[in-house]
This record gives C-alpha cells, sequence and structure tokens, in this order.
C-alpha cells in the first residue's frame, strides 16, 4: 500500500518541524516540500496590495510538484533511491506493492490545487493564532527577506483567502493546533499514522 499525508497549514505552524520528525521515524519514507517549487523570483509579479505575490498559487510550479508527487506513486522505492533515502531490503522485494510505502508531502498551499488534493490519503492543517504567527515569521529567514508590512500586507490576507477557499471545497482536513510542544505534535501525528497502517 503507498500513503501520501499532507502536512499543510498556515505559515510557521510547524510544518517543516513536524515533517522533518516524521520522515525520521518511518523507514524509508519520503518527503516532497512545496517549497522547493516556487517559481524564480523575476516571475514573481507585484500585486496590487504593493507586494510580490509569493502566498498566491501561481508563484508555484504546481504542475511540477505533483508531477513529482506522480513519480514517487509510479515507483517508490525508485524516488527514494534518487533522492538519497535508504530504502530496507524487504521494501526492494519484486512484490513491494504489498509493502508499504509512506510520502509525506508538506507545504501552505496543498489544499488547493485539485490535481494534488485527490492524490493524499490524509490531509493534516496545523494552525496557530495570528499573533504567534506573526512573532515566529518575524524571526524567520527567508531566502528573500520579508519586506517590511509583508505579514500584514500580504501574507495573513492571502492566509485567510486560501483557507476560506479550502474549507467552501469538498476536501476535508484534521486540523493540528500548532501551539502544541513539537513533541505533542509528533506524538499525536505519529501514532495516527501508526494506526492508519494497522487498520
Ligand atoms: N510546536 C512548536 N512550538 C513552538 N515553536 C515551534 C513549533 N514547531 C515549530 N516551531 C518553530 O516555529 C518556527 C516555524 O517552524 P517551521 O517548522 O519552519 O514552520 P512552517 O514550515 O510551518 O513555516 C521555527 O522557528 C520553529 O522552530
Ligand atoms: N522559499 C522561497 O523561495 C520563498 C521566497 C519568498 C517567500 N517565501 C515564503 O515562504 C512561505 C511558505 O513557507 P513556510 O510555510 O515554511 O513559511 C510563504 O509564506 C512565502 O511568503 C518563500
Ligand atoms: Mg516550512
Amino acid at each position: 500500500m503507498k500513503y501520501i499525508i499532507g502536512i499543510g497549514g498556515m505559515t510557521n505552524g510547524g510544518k517543516t518541524t513536524l515533517t522533518n520528525k516524521l520522515v525520521n521515524a518511518f523507514p524509508g519514507c519520503c518527503v516532497v516540500h512545496q517549497d522547493d517549487f516556487f517559481k524564480p523570483q523575476d516571475q514573481i509579479p507585484v500585486g496590487e496590495d504593493g507586494f510580490k505575490q509569493w502566498d498566491v498559487m501561481t508563484s508555484l510550479d504546481m504542475e511540477a510538484m505533483v508531477n513529482t508527487v506522480k513519480a514517487w506513486l509510479e515507483n517508490p522505492v525508485k524516488f527514494a533511491r534518487s533522492h538519497g533515502i535508504q530504502v530496507s531490503p524487504e521494501l526492494e522485494e519484486p512484490d513491494s506493492e504489498e509493502q508499504t510505502h509512506i510520502l509525506i508531502v508538506e507545504g501552505f498551499l496543498l489544499y488547493n490545487y485539485r490535481p494534488l488534493i485527490e492524490l493524499f490519503s490524509h490531509c493534516y492543517y496545523i494552525v496557530v493564532p495570528y499573533e504567534e504567527c506573526k512573532r515566529r515569521r518575524s524571526t524567520r529567514k527567508y531566502t528573500v527577506p520579508d519586506p517590511p508590512g509583508l505579514f500584514d500586507g500580504h501574507v495573513w490576507p492571502m492566509y485567510l483567502k486560501y483557507r476560506r477557499e479550502m474549507e467552501s471545497s469538498p476536501v476535508e482536513v484534521e486540523y493540528l493546533d500548532g501551539l502544541k510542544t513539537r513533541e505533542q505534535l509528533f506524538n499525536q501525528v505519529y501514532e495516527a499514522i501508526r494506526n492508519m497502517l494497522n487498520s
């Protein structure tokens, strides 16, 4: 069986931190980070809000991201090997259709792009309150630093827009409280995935 777990949610909710812990906990587990699919800076236009539009769907090459997920689905062992992930001998068996393979897909805009949504076995969505999100974001160092006012002028309004859109769509997400400790979040999701694999 192949399982694709989405770790979505707002910026600075703790997605990448949780994902890294999960990837380490499941041997052979593969990962796709949405951040790796941002278009180059010169292709990101400035919007009516006066900011470069990083937090909209069109800033990402979603077609390439979906193709990457489909490449994993096609051949998880080949995908793992080509990404330097150690594959245990039993996962390499020719009858690996009967083996369990896990892919974690992580990012801030996972559930607003139909061709990706339909690939998920389970969708998580991490949230933290506005103040905490803004506080964490203020200490982050992105490859392109946030200009002054970006959070309130662009990041937060786009988060609200896409969350509303997601909530009025058929996608079913399980919310995670990003105020829990890193360990609590990990234990909760690790146990849930273990149960999913055993059911
Ligand atoms: N459960 C948590 N509690 C407190 N701080 C956290 C937690 N998880 C992550 N962080 C911190 O919050 C910031 C954003 O975490 P990160 O995992 O990069 O979030 P995201 O990928 O959702 O933007 C980092 O400074 C990280 O150390
Ligand atoms: N990785 C990049 O090239 C890049 C550039 C500019 C902004 N960002 C920011 O990354 C955020 C998404 O990543 P996180 O969910 O990890 O915060 C977006 O809110 C976006 O503003 C990323
Ligand atoms: Mg991240």
